[in-house]
C-alpha cells in the first residue's frame, strides 16, 4: 500500500513522532510506502506531496512542530477540492489511503471524506486536549510542562515584588490546560471558558492570597467569559475562517484586578511557546503509538475510524463519536479545584 499522511489545524508537539511512529511500523511490519502530503489539506487538494522514506522519520520523535507543515485549508473548497477530484488525485499518484493528523476541524474533513467513500481515517491532536473519545491528546502534557515551567517563574519574580501575577494560557473553548498548569504550578485562581465567574470573586480570592503573605497567581483561559459577559474578550480582529484571534483576556483580568483590589498586578500571555519546542516524554510515547497504531488499523482497512488512547490502551473509534461535541472541563474536576483557591 502507499499510504499519505497529513498534519493540519494548529502545530503541535508529537506531530513529528506520529509521522515517524506510522512509517516505521508500516514500512517494517507491512511493506508499506509512505507520501507526506504538503500543509494539510492543501496538498491533498493540490496533489502536493514528498516521499517518506525510513530514512526521513530519523529522529523525528523529539522534533517539534511538523515536517509537512500544516494549514486550515478545506478540503471541500476550490477548484479541486471534494471527493471526487481528491479520488482522481490519489488514483493518479497511486495513494490508497489518507491518514489525516489533526484536531476537530480536520477530523470533520476526514468524516465527511471517508462518509463519501474515500480511505480515509484520523489521529487526534491538540494541545486544548478538547477532542472526544480519547482520554488525552499529545501536545496536551507538552503544553501543560510548558504552563507549569513559566508559572513556577513568574511566582518568584512575583513573591519579590508583593505582586498579584496573571498568566494566560490557551484554551479556545475548554480549560484543560489552565486547569492542569495551574494545579501543577499552585495558582490560586483558574478562570476557564467552562465557568463564569465574577471579577469581584476573583478580587476577593487575591485579597485573602495577599493578606496571608503570598504573591496571588491568577491563570486564565484565553476562551474565559467573566461574569457579565455573553462573549470572550478580545480585540484583535478575526482569522480568515472567521475565528477570533484570542489572546487578551488576561490584559482585562489584570486591569480589573488592580483597580479592585488596589494591588499592584502584571499579566504575562504565554501563547505560541506553548506549541512550540521538543515533546515531553509521555507526548512522545503517546504520539508513537497512535502512529504505530493507525497504520495498523489502515491495513485493516477500518475507515471513518481514528485511533484514540483509553485507559493505557489505543483503541479504535468512529470519527462519528470523536466529533460528537468537545470534551469540556466537568464540572467536579472545577470543584475539586477550587478549594485550592483563595485563602
Ligand atoms: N466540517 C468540515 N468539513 C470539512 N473541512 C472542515 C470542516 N471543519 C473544518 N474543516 C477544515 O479543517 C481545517 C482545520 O480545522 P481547524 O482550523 O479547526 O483545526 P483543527 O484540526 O481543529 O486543529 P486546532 O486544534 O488547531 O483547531 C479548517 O480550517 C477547515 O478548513
Ligand atoms: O494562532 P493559531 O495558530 O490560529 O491557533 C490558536 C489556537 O490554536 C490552539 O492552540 C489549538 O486549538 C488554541 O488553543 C488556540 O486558540
Ligand atoms: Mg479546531
Amino acid at each position: 500500500m502507499k499510504i499519505g499522511l497529513l498534519t493540519s489545524g494548529g502545530d503541535c508537539p508529537g506531530l513529528n513522532a506520529v509521522i515517524r511512529g506510522a512509517v516505521l511500523n508500516g514500512v517494517k511490519t507491512y511493506g508499506h510506502e509512505f507520501v507526506g502530503f504538503r500543509d494539510g489539506w492543501r496538498g491533498v487538494v493540490e496533489g502536493d506531496y514528498m516521499d517518506l522514506p525510513r530514512t526521513k522519520v530519523r529522529g523525528l520523535a523529539r522534533q517539534g512542530g511538523t515536517i509537512l507543515g500544516t494549514s486550515r485549508t478545506n478540503p471541500f473548497d476550490g477548484p479541486h477540492g471534494g471527493p471526487e477530484n481528491i479520488e482522481i488525485m490519489m488514483e493518479r499518484n497511486q495513494i490508497d489511503a489518507i491518514v489525516a493528523i489533526g484536531g476537530e476541524g480536520t477530523l470533520a474533513g476526514a468524516k465527511r471524506l471517508a462518509d463519501a467513500g474515500l480511505p480515509v481515517v484520523g489521529v487526534p491532536k491538540t494541545i486544548d486536549n478538547d477532542l472526544q473519545a480519547t482520554d488525552y491528546t499529545f501536545g496536551f502534557d507538552t503544553a501543560v510542562s510548558i504552563a507549569t515551567d513559566a508559572m513556577d517563574r513568574l511566582r518568584t519574580t512575583g513573591e519579590s515584588h508583593h505582586r498579584a501575577m496573571v498568566a494566560e494560557v490557551m484554551g479556545r473553548h475548554v480549560g484543560w490546560i489552565a486547569l492542569h498548569s495551574g494545579m501543577s504550578a499552585g495558582a490560586h485562581a483558574v478562570l476557564i471558558p467552562e465557568q463564569k465567574v465574577s471579577m469581584e470573586q476573583v478580587a476577593e480570592w487575591v485579597t485573602e492570597v495577599h493578606e496571608r503573605g503570598r504573591s496571588p497567581l491568577v491563570v486564565v483561559a484565553e476562551g474565559f467569559i467573566p461574569e457579565g459577559f455573553e462573549e470572550v474578550i478580545h480585540d484583535k480582529g478575526t482569522e480568515k475562517d472567521g475565528r477570533p484571534r484570542l489572546g487578551g483576556i488576561g490584559e482585562y483580568v489584570t486591569q480589573e484586578l488592580e483597580r479592585i483590589t488596589g494591588i499592584e498586578t502584571r499579566n504575562t500571555i504565554l501563547g505560541h511557546i506553548q506549541r512550540g519546542g521538543a515533546p515531553t516524554g509521555f507526548d512522545r510515547v503517546l504520539a508513537t503509538r497512535l502512529g504505530l497504531g493507525v497504520v495498523d488499523m489502515v491495513h485493516d482497512k477500518e475507515w471513518g475510524k481514528m485511533v484514540a488512547l483509553q485507559g493505557t490502551d489505543i483503541k479504535r473509534v468512529d470519527l462519528s463519536v470523536a466529533l460528537d461535541g468537545l470534551k469540556t472541563v466537568p464540572q467536579e474536576r472545577w470543584e475539586e479545584a477550587k478549594v485550592l483557591f483563595g485563602r
